[in-house]
């Protein structure tokens, strides 16, 4: 089967436009070369690799984080619905739209769960009728975040955990979530919870992801698009459910994690 090199999302519906970046840290370690991908409107996109390969790296160039990290974007452009976003600072990005939710779930252990969600409304200080019922609506998209709302978030499951971190961004209104790994080191029944999640989002709320992960086979799942890393470049990229059938990706890519 012969897989488009890439199923383009029409300029007029791409939300997210990255085109060429090169990432280096600490001004010599190559860790992302020439990398280009898009997200649509409203786009499930997953970023796929093995470790190391430089998901999490792309996915700080986008949402500005990089620079905290010591790394630059030595070349290339990022352009949210149009405009160019490189060089822009993380808050200033959430405000525009664009959340990043980090691997490893970095929620404040010593704030509790309905603290940690009030964080993420900071951001556009709404009233407090509307911070009410933005929180119920957080709440009916997570029902385990409900009962453990006056539990200390370091004291709630890893799977807890991942939904709050989620949930906290979600708060900050976005119209792209960069969602670094979230499947990591959870049991697969939360797992697959967590991705149902993201996709009744996706349909209902409107919001694109893009999901870096290295299980390809859940990703592949779930997304519409998907590209794959290796090495800081993307060695592979197409229509998701098209990747997902390809039987040489599942000895490459899918691995163990299939
Ligand atoms: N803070 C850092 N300083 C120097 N090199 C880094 C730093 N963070 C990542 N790297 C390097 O950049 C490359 C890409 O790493 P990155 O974390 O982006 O990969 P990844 O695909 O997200 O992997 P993982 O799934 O393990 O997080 C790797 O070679 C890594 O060692």
């Amino acid at each position: 089967m012969t897989l488009q090199p890439e199923l383009p999302v029409a300029a007029d519906r791409r939300l997210l436009d990255v085109s060429g970046i090169e990432v280096v840290y600490g001004g010599a370690i190559l860790a992302v070369a020439d990398v280009s991908l898009t997200v649509g409107q409203g786009e499930i996109v997953a970023l796929l690799g093995a470790n190391g390969a430089g998901k999490s790296t792309v996915l700080k160039a986008i949402s500005g984080l990089a620079a905290a990290d010591r790394a630059t974007v030595r070349q290339g452009h990022v352009r949210f619905d149009g405009q160019d976003i490189l060089g822009t600072a993380a808050n200033r990005l959430t405000k525009r739209g664009i959340v990043h939710v980090l691997e490893g779930r970095r929620v404040f252990s010593h704030l509790t769960v309905e603290e940690n969600l009030l964080s993420g409304a900071f951001l556009h200080k709404p009233a407090r009728g509307e911070l009410v019922r933005q929180l119920d609506d957080i709440y009916a998209w997570f029902p385990r975040l409900k009962d453990k709302r006056r539990t200390l978030a370091g004291l709630t499951s890893g799977g807890e955990q991942q939904m709050l971190a989620i949930g906290r961004a979600l708060l900050t209104q976005p119209r792209l979530v960069l969602l670094d790994e979230p499947s990591m080191g959870l049991a697969p029944t939360i797992v697959q919870e967590i991705f149902r999640i993201i996709v009744r989002l996706n349909r209902e709320k409107g919001v694109a992801f893009l999901l870096a992960e290295q299980n390809a086979a859940l990703s592949l799942a779930h997304a519409s698009r998907a590209y794959f890393l290796e090495s800081g470049r993307v060695a592979l990229e197409g229509k998701a459910e098209d990747l997902a059938q390809r039987d040489d990706l599942h000895h490459i890519y899918l691995g163990s994690g299939a």
